[in-house]
């Protein structure tokens, strides 16, 4: 089966300063990968080279076949490349509604649909995007991700300061989410048990670079090197 996503060999960073050094990834369709690591490490920067917000030294960045790394950012988006950006950016002075609307892109992800995932939206859909707490924000930006109809859904630390009945009830948006879709997604969490239970495949970055990867679950079943490879910042 083709990849929908690729990459290969990256190098990447902020103007000269290098962060990634060389990360390779490959994602199908309905798959999710994690990306685990200590603080720093670069995930969130592996993220956002996909979205093309960062420097790209060298190294290919395939999407459905195709390399993308010239694309400006905006055109990755409406390309199918979906980010949930870690601080989730989310307008203030427009109201949960006009905040989706904002992103809508023809597919199966409506404003309905986006409701259903998420009912607490749907009440507070006339609510400002200053007026909502974590849990509902983070919410929103996770419907404005999936109303732009992403192929591939990449999560920046979306449990990040939640409380857990919040975490729980994302958890299980995420579960429906991949039930009905066959989005390929990249789940960059510090909560590292979470998830490794959320997806098939897993790797850890330190300082750069990979160092591991595999099914998640095996990772899962050895805690010792999870918090070996990780610290401890265990779940
Ligand atoms: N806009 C930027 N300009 C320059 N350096 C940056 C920028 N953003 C991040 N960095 C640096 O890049 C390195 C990797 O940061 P990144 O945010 O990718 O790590 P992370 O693994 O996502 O960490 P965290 O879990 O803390 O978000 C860090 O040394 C950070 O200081």
């Amino acid at each position: 089966m083709s990849m929908l996503l690729e990459l290969k060999d990256v190098r990447a960073g902020y103007g000269e300063t290098v962060v990634l050094e060389g990360v390779s990834l490959a994602l199908k369709a309905g798959q999710a990968i994690s990306v685990l690591g200590r603080n720093g490490v670069g995930k969130s920067t592996l993220l956002n080279t996909v979205l093309g917000l960062t420097t790209l030294h060298s190294g290919s960045i395939v999407y459905q076949g195709k390399g993308v790394e010239k694309m400006p950012s905006h055109k990755r988006a409406t390309a199918g490349l979906g980010l949930v950006p870690q601080e989730r950016e989310i307008f203030p002075s427009l109201s949960v509604e006009e905040n989706l609307k904002v992103a809508v892109a023809p597919g199966t992800w409506t404003l309905e649909a986006v409701y259903e995932l998420f009912p607490r939206l749907k009440q507070r859909h006339r609510n400002m995007g200053n007026q909502l707490s974590g849990g509902e924000q983070q919410m929103l930006a996770i419907g404005r991700a999936l109303i732009g109809n992403p192929k591939v859904l990449l999560l920046d630390e979306p449990f990040e300061g939640l409380a857990p009945v919040i975490v729980d009830m994302l958890v299980e948006a995420f579960n429906r989410l991949r039930q009905s879709s066959d989005m390929g997604i990249v789940l960059v969490e510090q909560h590292a048990e979470l998830a490794l239970e959320l997806t098939e495949n897993t790797i850890v970055l330190d300082r750069g670079h990979i160092s591991w990867q595999g099914v998640s679950q095996d990772l899962l079943n050895d805690p010792a090197r999870l918090a070996q490879l990780i610290g401890l910042d265990l779940a």
